[in-house]
């Protein structure tokens, strides 16, 4: 059975950035979406991407970003991938695909009922990775990082076409039942390693790592 791959998401500061890396992450996640308060700016970006080794991917996270958007953070941080977190239709993300042909293509669909589950299918062909997240309450500031959660054995029988994973009210104490009833092959966390909304723990990094991992 091949290692389940981790990404913690909402990264800002190197300590944070570097702890992610040190305790097993497969994937770090950069949100620029100025509503967040986990939102990076190009500069700051820049010099985390940096310090990401080559081995962990960057995953840059918007919502219905244009292209010049798109551009700049791809310029700035190297990203490896663009995890899409708004309403982002295929055809949106066959023409980022056309656009930026080097960048992995995340979709992040929003779960609460069976019904969405089925939503991901038309993204099948257009992107390399779908994330099930929970969906927000209508009218919510965010479409994602508000440590909510939805009904895992929504997934439990879920036969994917390709790459996906799991997001959505993780924490380490219970990433490992998520995985458990999912089998999700990726789990993505922001607010289940913070102390409040933006602020990251090195511990909690550490324990959601070792917790998904055993
Ligand atoms: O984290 C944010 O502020 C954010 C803003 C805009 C879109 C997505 C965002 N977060 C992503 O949502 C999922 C789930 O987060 P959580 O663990 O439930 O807090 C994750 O991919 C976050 O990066």
């Amino acid at each position: 059975m091949s290692r389940i791959a981790i990404k913690i998401c909402g990264l800002s500061t190197p300590e944070t950035l570097d702890a992610a890396v040190k305790h097993g992450a497969s994937h770090v996640g950069f949100v620029h979406f100025a509503k967040s308060p986990r939102h990076v700016a190009a500069e700051r970006l820049t010099q985390l991407a940096a310090r990401v080794p080559d081995h962990v991917m960057k995953v840059g996270v918007v919502v219905n970003a244009d292209d010049a958007a798109i551009e700049m953070l791809v310029q700035s941080a190297r990203l490896d991938a663009l995890q899409l977190h708004g309403d982002e239709a295929p055809a949106r993300l066959a023409a980022i695909r056309a656009r930026f042909p080097a960048l992995k293509l995340w979709k992040a669909v929003p779960v609460k009922t069976a019904a969405d589950i089925a939503a991901a299918a038309p993204y099948a062909d257009v992107a390399d990775l779908i994330l099930f997240d929970a969906k927000t309450p209508d009218h919510a500031d965010l479409p994602g990082g508000m440590g909510l959660r939805f009904d895992w054995t929504l997934l439990a029988e879920y036969r994917a076409s390709g790459p996906w994973g799991l997001s959505g009210g993780l924490d380490p104490a219970n990433v490992a039942e998520a995985i458990r009833i999912t089998r999700a092959p990726l789990v993505d966390v922001s607010s289940g390693v913070e102390v409040k909304p933006g602020m990251k723990d090195v511990d909690k990094i550490a324990a959601f790592c070792k917790a998904a991992l055993s």
